[in-house]
């Protein structure tokens, strides 16, 4: 659907984000961030960015004549900050607060060149509906080690999708990487382009 003018580097170790981009036949190459998540500061959309940020400019130091793409997902419930759990208790703790309540996805994009100078950030957000969760249908999720490797300890794209009853807003945020708002970007700066597809 695209073609990739200039391939990106993906600043990623996530499946999830690899497979979007993927999925629409985006050329680049995976170099995750070796950077550790240390605390930030400000709101939690504040927080955000600068973990998509740090991520984009560890990586763009290694490759500086190239655009690199970077994000950061965070569920927010009530001004509280969920990363990935620590472990099953921190997952199926993290799962009950989230039963029966909207909580909101945000994924922070980040897309930097170094050598010209340039980087643009944003997050974008989705509000996401849990059902009222049993113990039983917590203990049983967290049995399928789905949460483990996921902010707020779901994944909406496999069994998680059983706990979400509505979503308003970006899918693929949800899943990590907000793709309309991404390609405005990779469109914009020449990095790809829409595929033409001739009339018979
Ligand atoms: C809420 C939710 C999150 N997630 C994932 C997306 C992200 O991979 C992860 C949040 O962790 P992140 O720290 O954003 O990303 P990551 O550590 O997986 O990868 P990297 O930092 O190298 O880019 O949670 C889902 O896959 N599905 C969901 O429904």
């Amino acid at each position: 659907m695209f073609t990739t003018r200039e391939p990106f580097v993906l600043a990623s170790a996530s499946p999830r984000r690899r497979e979007l981009l993927q999925g629409l036949g985006l050329q680049f190459d995976v170099f995750p961030s070796d950077g550790v998540e240390w605390p930030a500061h400000g709101s939690p959309g504040e927080q955000v960015r600068v973990w998509a940020r740090r991520k984009v400019q560890s990586v763009c130091r290694r490759f500086p004549d190239r655009w690199v793409l970077g994000a950061d997902t965070i569920v927010v419930l009530g001004g509280a900050v969920f990363g990935k759990p620590l472990d099953r208790e921190d997952a199926a703790r993290c799962l009950r607060e989230l039963s029966g309540r909207t909580h909101e996805v945000m994924t922070a994009v980040c897309l930097a060149h170094a050598a010209r100078h340039m980087q643009f950030e944003r997050a974008v957000r989705t509000q996401v509906t849990f059902k009222d969760l049993s113990s039983a249908e917590i203990d049983a999720y967290v049995d399928t080690g789905e949460p483990y490797d996921k902010a707020g300890a779901y994944g909406i794209q496999g069994m998680g999708a059983c706990l979400v009853r509505s979503i308003h807003g970006s899918y693929t945020n949800v899943v990590g990487l907000p793709l309309c708002e991404t390609l405005e970007w990779i469109c914009r700066f020449g990095i790809a382009a829409p595929t033409t597809t001739r009339a018979l």
